[in-house]
């Protein structure tokens, strides 16, 4: 995740988790969660006309539908830089299970969590992602952040092992089922852009996936409050998933902030900050937050892909003329991920991870 916000992803400081706090029976919501929602943009009504794309799998791959499908497919990726999925190839039993897991995770006792708490120095684990100064607002989300693809990089210690039952397994499963979808639907982004699909499924056969489970308990003030606060993913793609039929996610288009509504059996998937660079900026990795609610947790399970260490990231050259120059630097996937924790751990400076990467 990249933010205009600092955070060291490489470190957080532990404070209670929402679950602990709402125990606590709380009266009124602690003054370091409370912000003004509402300063930036206004949130599109939710009657508004304003509906993520649907992109259907099963037609990119029909020759009889692929044309088609892939020009409404540039058009999401161009217009909104996030859209639904369906059709897709994912089983509903993997993600029902997965979805199943994440939340008898959460009901879990707090005790029980926190011997998957992140450790100094890491950010895997349960806890609260990007936690740096003791003043910083903090964010009405419980999570729990773990690597899962390539399966060397797993670290075990903070993957619930008895509690819930079967949960590693069914985040195996998950987790190849997204990278399948990943490698398959950054090979049509690669091809509406007019670039060679394989290089791109090749990248990310062998790319890093990782995995974030959110959960969001209702909030006696959730208008003052924020799950997620405003960012753009580092990633090349991320796919969401939630976890029920509650409405959290919100993009930022045009101006407003508009809500995603979950359908069943659908992947968001949203453009990464990667994707914009080898794009050169055609498609935009788009601003979005999590809103909560006051009735209900809300669950959601984010994956994000990465590819591997070797690949350079730099507007792709088919895209480069006379008219249309670079606008990013060129680096590898290694350097970039370095920039990133580099640029956080010299502080905010205001400017935006992507800006920093512009020529
Ligand atoms: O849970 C959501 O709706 C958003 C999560 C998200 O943006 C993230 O984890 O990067
Ligand atoms: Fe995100």
């Amino acid at each position: 995740m990249s933010t205009t916000a600092t955070r060291n992803l490489r470190s957080s400081i532990p404070v209670p988790s929402i679950k602990e706090l709402l125990s606590q029976t709380l009266l009124a919501v602690p003054e370091r969660y409370l912000r003004d929602v509402h300063a930036d943009y206004p949130t599109a009504a939710g009657d508004s006309s304003l509906h993520l794309p649907v992109l259907h799998m099963a037609k990119l791959l029909d020759p009889r539908f692929h044309q088609i499908e892939l020009q409404k497919l540039h058009n999401a990726c161009k217009y909104w830089g996030i859209f639904q999925l369906i059709g897709h190839e994912v089983c509903d039993e993997s993600v029902e299970s997965m979805h199943r897991k994440t939340e008898e995770f959460f009901n879990l006792s707090t005790e029980e969590k926190k011997t998957y708490a992140q450790k100094p120095g890491s950010l895997e684990g349960y806890g609260q992602a990007f936690v740096i100064s003791e003043d910083q607002k903090l964010e009405w989300c419980d999570m729990i952040f773990l690597k899962a693809i390539p399966v060397q990089t797993r670290k075990l210690e903070f993957w619930p092992e008895h509690q819930p039952r079967h949960f590693r397994e069914a985040l195996d499963t998950y987790s190849h089922d997204m990278k399948k979808t990943a490698v398959s639907i950054i090979g049509f982004i690669a091809m509406a852009l007019g670039l060679d699909a394989k290089i791109f499924f090749e990248a990310f056969e062998g790319g890093s996936y990782e995995v974030r489970m959110n959960c969001y308990p209702p909030c006696p003030e959730p208008e003052r409050v924020i799950g997620i606060s405003s960012h753009a993913d580092i990633s090349c793609v991320t796919l969401l998933t939630d976890c029920g039929d509650i409405p959290g996610l919100q993009v930022l288009k045009d101006g407003q902030w508009v809500f995603v509504e979950p359908i069943t059996n659908g992947i968001v998937v949203n453009i990464g900050i990667i994707m914009e660079v080898v794009s050169n900026g055609i498609y935009k990795a788009p601003y979005h937050r999590a809103a909560v609610n006051s009735k209900k947790d809300r669950f959601s399970i984010v994956t994000f892909c990465y590819p591997d260490g070797n690949f350079e990231i730099k507007p792709a050259e088919q895209l480069i003329s006379s008219d249309s120059i670079a606008q990013y630097k060129s680096l590898t996937y290694d350097e970039y991920k370095q920039s990133f924790y580099e640029r956080i751990k010299l502080s905010n400076d205001g400017v935006p991870f992507i800006d920093s990467l512009k020529i």
